[in-house]
């Protein structure tokens, strides 16, 4: 992507202002509106990693919102170098977990969203906390050489992309620096060449973000001379991280959109809820998002408007048309439309699928789920197919796979390839191996592993997910694959008793990591190597350690990026049994 420098902050913001020194306090303003989020330091020195790791602790939803008066008072009780409502002009040095720039006044903690590690700027302090408070941007007054204006014209009001203001190949080096960071910090890991300045750092100082492509790929040649070097001396070892794999073209790899509906002005629109609210702003397209989806979902709405469908009011529970669910198979181009509804009755329904059917030649599954409970969750209990088939079929490498309404199938198929490519690498199979997939869902990773070994045992706990994973077995003829219910901390040491030994083991656990049964189980199994898929790695990291102790040692790890342009980090991570 070709990169744009802007002065200016994201889209709907100021102008630049002049220059002012750090942390300068420039006045007392008008009301603020507390908002924001803290997590785990990315890319931080020492000395904000305290405060950092402690908004991290807790989860946003367990943080107050300010209040006014008693926000005001406590800073200045606390003797806080801000109070709510001061302008300060700081600079930004690092980019928390959120997306959000981190800034000091007089040693304090500040966070801004839309501020960039290496810029100066203006910003509006919305809530304090004894460690930590909130900022809102006002104006960037030096800005990053990797701000990027975001192509989004809706991309402030979202809230679906975080990072579309910093340039690709920054997002790809904050996020190894942010591996990296918490290897180190919560894994007590080497990682070699990663200590400050060696490798890439969106977040370092000022133009260290610019340079962050070329010196990941300057840190990595360093750290494998490092882990050449110390396998030569027998010392002790050191973590590699492996840049980034990132996507030739970062846009439009979502493979399904799920779309709430409601009413603006008497019509019917469906897009996003406004950040931070439930309200809904109409949204023709998404720039993450498959065409082919921008396109069935304002089609029907559109259909929707002519046929005089009612929209589902939260408030009220009244109304039909809750949900637009739409996926595409990326290598079958077939498409399966979802209506989840607020009742079982869909009024002229025949000229509902007529309508989809003339317009929508790629969509060759019409479902409709029945959802009438007044819940944030998508999705109710009930799907029935209105048209065509009950599921669409999509590849992920030679693997096929039925994906139903229901099923969870990965988002960015292109980046799954690459994901699962790495995990069979790391799994370094010849054909003879017996694995085990922990955490499999619907068996994607399992399959794919099956291609190269002679046996794999997939667990899961969601009964749904294991049919899936079943019919996929059998969708591929692969007759090598067994898949059990349950939670992998009881089935495996259940798999061990049984005498079953893995030469492999792969986890992909939810963000909250491993049990820590599932660990000991690990480590007594003995496997040769463990490959770990993590969706968090300050999780990946607690795990790496518990691995270590017990006589593992983590060999290399791969951070591919599965969300581009949001704050998500995905990696896998080779550990081997110790010698
Ligand atoms: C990150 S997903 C991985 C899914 C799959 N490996 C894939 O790539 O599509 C984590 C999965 O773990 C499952 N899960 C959560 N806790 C579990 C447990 N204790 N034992 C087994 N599976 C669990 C979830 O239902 C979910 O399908």
């Amino acid at each position: 992507m070709k990169k744009q420098r802007s002065n200016n902050r994201r889209p709907g913001g100021g102008r630049t202002g002049g220059a002012r020194g750090q942390g300068q306090k420039i006045a007392g303003g008008a009301k603020g509106n507390p908002g924001g989020r803290g997590e785990a330091s990315g890319s931080l020195p020492s000395r904000e990693r305290a405060a950092v790791a402690a908004a991290a602790e807790r989860p946003a939803s367990a943080r107050p919102a300010a209040r006014a008066g008693s926000s005001v008072h406590e800073a200045a009780m606390a003797g806080l170098p801000v109070v709510k409502n001061d302008e300060v002009v700081i600079d930004i040095i690092g980019m928390n977990h959120d997306g959000e720039g981190v800034g000091r006044v007089e040693g304090y903690t500040l966070f801004a969203a839309g501020a960039l590690p290496g810029e100066k700027a203006r910003v509006k302090v919305l809530k304090t906390k004894k460690q930590y408070g909130y900022a809102k941007l006002l104006d960037v007054v030096e800005a990053s050489p990797d701000r990027v204006a975001a192509p989004c014209p809706i991309y402030d009001k979202c809230g679906g992309c975080q990072l579309q203001h910093l340039s690709y190949d920054a997002q790809l080096a904050w996020k190894r620096q942010h591996v990296v960071d918490v290897l180190e910090r919560i894994g007590k890991l080497r990682v070699a060449g990663g200590a400050p300045g060696a490798g890439a750092s969106a977040g370092g100082s000022g133009a260290a973000g610019a340079a962050a492509g070329t010196a990941a790929a300057a840190g990595q040649a360093a750290a494998d001379a490092a882990r050449a070097a110390e396998h030569a001396a027998g010392g002790d070892h050191a973590v590699v991280v492996r840049p980034t794999i990132g996507m030739a073209a970062p846009w439009r790899y979502r493979n399904k959109a799920q779309v709430p509906v409601g009413v603006i002005d008497g019509a019917l629109v469906g897009g996003f809820y406004a950040r931070g609210s439930h309200r809904i702003i109409d949204m023709e397209t998404c720039l993450i998002q498959h065409e082919s989806n921008d396109d069935v979902i304002s089609r029907v709405k559109a259909i929707g408007r002519r046929l005089g469908i009612t929209a589902y009011d939260e408030e009220t529970g009244q109304g039909l048309l809750r949900h637009v669910v739409v996926k595409v198979g990326f290598r079958t181009g077939e498409m399966m439309l979802v209506l989840v509804t607020n009742g079982d009755r869909i009024p002229r329904e025949d000229e509902w699928i007529a309508a989809i059917r003339e317009e929508l030649p790629a969509v060759v599954s019409i479902c409709q789920n029945v959802n009438t409970r007044q819940t944030n969750v998508i999705f109710g209990d009930v799907t029935r197919v209105l048209w065509g088939r009950e599921v669409i079929y999509d590849y992920i490498g030679d693997v096929k796979f039925a994906i139903s309404a229901r099923s969870f199938y990965q988002v960015n198929p292109i980046q799954t390839e690459v994901l699962y490519g790495k995990t069979v690498e790391y799994a370094g199979l010849t054909g003879q191996e017996t694995v085990i997939d922990a955490y499999c869902g619907i068996g994607t990773i399992s399959l794919f592993l099956a291609q190269h070994a002679k046996r794999v045992y997939g667990v899961e706990i969601v009964k749904e997910a294991i049919e899936d994973a079943r019919v996929n077995a059998k969708l591929n003829g692969m007759n090598h694959v067994t898949f059990e219910v349950g939670a992998s901390e009881d089935v495996i040491p259940a798999w061990k008793e049984q005498g079953i030994e893995a030469d492999v083991i792969v986890v992909d656990p939810p963000r909250k990591g491993c049990d820590p049964h599932l660990l000991d189980t690990i480590i007594k199994m003995k496997p040769e190597r463990v490959v770990y898929v993590s969706c968090n790695p300050a999780t990946l990291a607690r795990d790496l350690r518990i691995l270590e102790d017990g006589g593992y040692r983590t060999v290399e790890v791969t951070p591919v990026d599965m969300f581009p342009h949001t704050v998500h980090v995905e990696c896998c991570a080779l550990i081997e049994r110790s010698k």
